[in-house]
C-alpha cells in the first residue's frame, strides 16, 4: 500500500506570540492550529512572522526563521555582525540581543533545564540565578568581544572561506569573523583562496605566541602550498587515514593556564574562550577546597588541566588519576604532567577504565564529560566511590540536569552552582556544579 506524502510546511509563515527561550537557543511558538514552532531570530514576548525552515504538517515541532518583527522586545539591538540574521551564518544565534539580554536568557535555560530534568530550583541548586560574564568581555550595547581563539572555516566551491549556515553544509562566506580573536582573524584566512580545502581551523593559543592552521581537504585534494602572512604551524589532515602531516612547524600548540604551560596536539580540546581555562579552574578549585594527602579523580580530562591543579595542591602525600579517551590527548596530559610524581594518566573511555582501576573509595571528583554528559553506570560508579566532593563541569546544561538527577539517586545533591558566559552571543554556556553526599 502506497503512503501519501506528508506535504513539507518549509516556506509557511505564520504570525505568532513568542514564548519563551528553548535548550538549543531558539524560542518556543505556537501555530492558530496548535502546532509548535521553533523559531530563532526571535526573543521571548515579541510578535513576529515566522517562516518554516523545517517540517511538514502533523510533525511534532517545526523550525523556523524570525523572517519580520512586528512587535520587538526591549532586549532586541540591530545585529553587530553583517552575517547574523535569517539564512546567513549558523555560528552566532543570539547577534540581535543585548549582551545583558543574552546571560539572561542563558539563565532562563539553565533554570527550566534543572526543574524539568532535576526537579531542582535555583535555590535548591545552591545557583544565584544569574550568568556572569567572562572576564574583560565587552558587555556594553552593540559591543562584541572577540573571543574565538579557535575557529573552523569551511571552504566554498570556489575555495573561499566563511563558516556553515545553521544545520546547512551551505557555506556563508565572511570577510571577517567578529567573534574571532585578533590573533586568530590575523592569520588571514578568510583573505585568501583555499581552492582544494574543506576546512580550515585556524588555532590562536592564549599566552603563547603559537599559531596553528589545520587543512582539511577535499578528496583528491592537493598538498597545499601554504603562504600564510606570518610564520604559523601547519598540519594537513590525510583524506582516508585521517591522519595528520606537517606541512610546516610544530604539530601542536602550548597554551597557558593555572600557571603552567599546556601542549595541545591536534583536534585535542582545550576551552576555547582565551579565560576559560583559569575561571573553571578557579572555580572547580574553590568548591572542591582539596587538601593535603587527598586521593582525586579527573575524569575526561583533555590534556590534563584540573588534573594539574589539583596534583598541586593534593602534595606529596596525595594522587590523582585522569581518565581520557583521545590516545593524542593522552599523550599532550603525560608529557605537560610529567613533573609530577602522583598523577597517573589512563587512556580509554571513563564508563570502561573506572571500573578496571580497582580503586574503591575517592576524596574528589572533576568530571567534565563531552556534551552527551556522563550517564548513570559512571554516576552510580563515582557515587560508590564515596567522595567528599564533586566538581561537574557542563557544556551542556540539559546533561547536567539528567546527570544531577542521577546523583540525586545515588545520594548526591548539588551545594552550588556557577554559570558563565563564555560563549557571547550564541545561546551556549557553561555551568560548574559542586556536589557533596546529600545526608
Ligand atoms: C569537555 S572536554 C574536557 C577536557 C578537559 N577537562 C579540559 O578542560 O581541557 C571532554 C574530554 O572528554 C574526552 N572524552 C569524550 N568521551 C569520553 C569518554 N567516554 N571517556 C573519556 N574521555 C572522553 C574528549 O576527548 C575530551 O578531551
Amino acid at each position: 500500500m502506497q503512503t501519501e506524502p506528508v506535504p513539507s510546511l518549509v516556506g509557511r509563515e505564520y504570525e505568532v506570540e513568542v514564548g519563551p527561550v528553548a535548550h538549543g537557543g531558539h524560542c518556543v511558538a505556537r501555530t492558530d492550529g496548535g502546532q509548535v514552532l521553533f523559531v530563532r531570530h526571535a526573543l521571548p514576548g515579541e510578535r513576529v512572522v515566522a517562516r518554516v525552515t523545517e517540517g511538514e504538517e502533523g510533525a511534532r515541532f517545526l523550525r523556523a526563521d524570525a523572517v519580520r518583527v512586528l512587535t520587538a522586545s526591549k532586549d532586541r539591538v540591530e545585529a553587530p555582525c553583517p552575517y547574523a540574521g535569517p539564512g546567513r551564518c549558523g555560528g552566532c544565534d543570539w547577534q540581535h540581543a543585548a549582551p545583558g539580554a543574552q546571560r539572561r536568557l542563558k539563565a532562563a535555560v539553565v533554570a527550566e533545564q534543572l526543574a524539568r530534568l532535576a526537579g531542582l530550583t535555583p535555590d535548591e541548586a545552591g545557583w544565584d540565578g544569574t550568568v556572569a560574564p567572562a572576564p574583560g568581555d565587552k558587555v556594553a550595547k552593540g559591543e562584541v568581544p572577540a573571543w574565538r581563539t579557535r575557529v573552523q572555516y569551511a571552504i566554498d566551491a570556489e575555495g573561499r572561506a566563511g563558516l556553515r549556515r545553521h544545520r546547512s553544509h551551505d557555506v556563508e562566506v565572511i570577510d571577517h569573523c567578529m567573534i574571532a580573536a585578533p590573533e586568530v582573524s590575523e592569520l588571514g584566512v578568510e583573505t585568501r583562496t583555499w581552492p582544494d580545502m574543506a576546512t580550515v581551523e585556524a588555532i590562536a593559543a592564549t599566552g603563547s605566541h603559537d599559531r596553528q592552521v589545520i587543512l582539511t581537504p577535499r578528496p583528491g585534494g592537493r598538498l597545499p602550498i601554504v603562504a600564510l602572512d606570518r610564520p604559523v604551524s601547519v598540519q594537513r589532515i590525510g583524506e582516508r587515514d585521517k591522519a595528520v602531516h606537517r606541512v610546516h612547524g610544530r604539530p601542536f600548540v602550548r597554551e597557558r593556564a593555572a600557571g603552567r604551560t599546556w601542549r595541545v596536539g591536534d583536534g585535542g580540546f582545550w576551552q576555547v574562550h582565551p579565560k576559560a581555562a583559569d575561571l573553571l579552574v578557579e572555580a572547580v578549585m574553590q568548591g572542591l577546597m582539596p587538601r593535603k594527602g587527598d586521593m582525586a579523580l579527573d575524569l575526561y580530562c583533555g590534556v590534563g588541566l584540573f588534573a594539574g591543579a589539583l596534583a598541586e595542591r593534593v602534595g606529596e602525600r596525595g594522587a590523582v588519576l585522569g581518565v581520557e579517551s583521545s590516545r593524542r590527548a593522552v599523550e599532550d596530559a603525560r608529557h605537560n604532567l610529567q613533573d609530577l610524581d602522583r598523577v597517573r594518566i589512563e587512556q580509554g573511555k571513563v564508563e570502561q577504565v573506572l571500573p578496571r582501576t580497582g580503586i574503591s573509595e575517592v576524596d574528589l571528583v572533576v568530571l567534565d564529560p563531552p556534551r552527551a554528559g556522563a550517564g548513570h553506570p559512571t554516576v552510580r560508579h563515582l557515587a560508590g566511590l564515596a567522595p567528599r566532593r564533586i566538581a561537574y563541569v557542563a557544556c551542556d546544561p540539559a546533561a547536567l540536569a539528567r546527570d544531577l538527577a542521577w546523583f540525586a539517586e545515588e545520594g548526591y545533591r548539588p551545594v552550588t552552582l556557577r554559570a558563565f558566559d563564555l560563549f557571547p552571543m550564541t545561546h551556549h554556556v557553561e555551568c560548574v556544579a559542586i556536589l557533596a553526599p546529600a545526608k
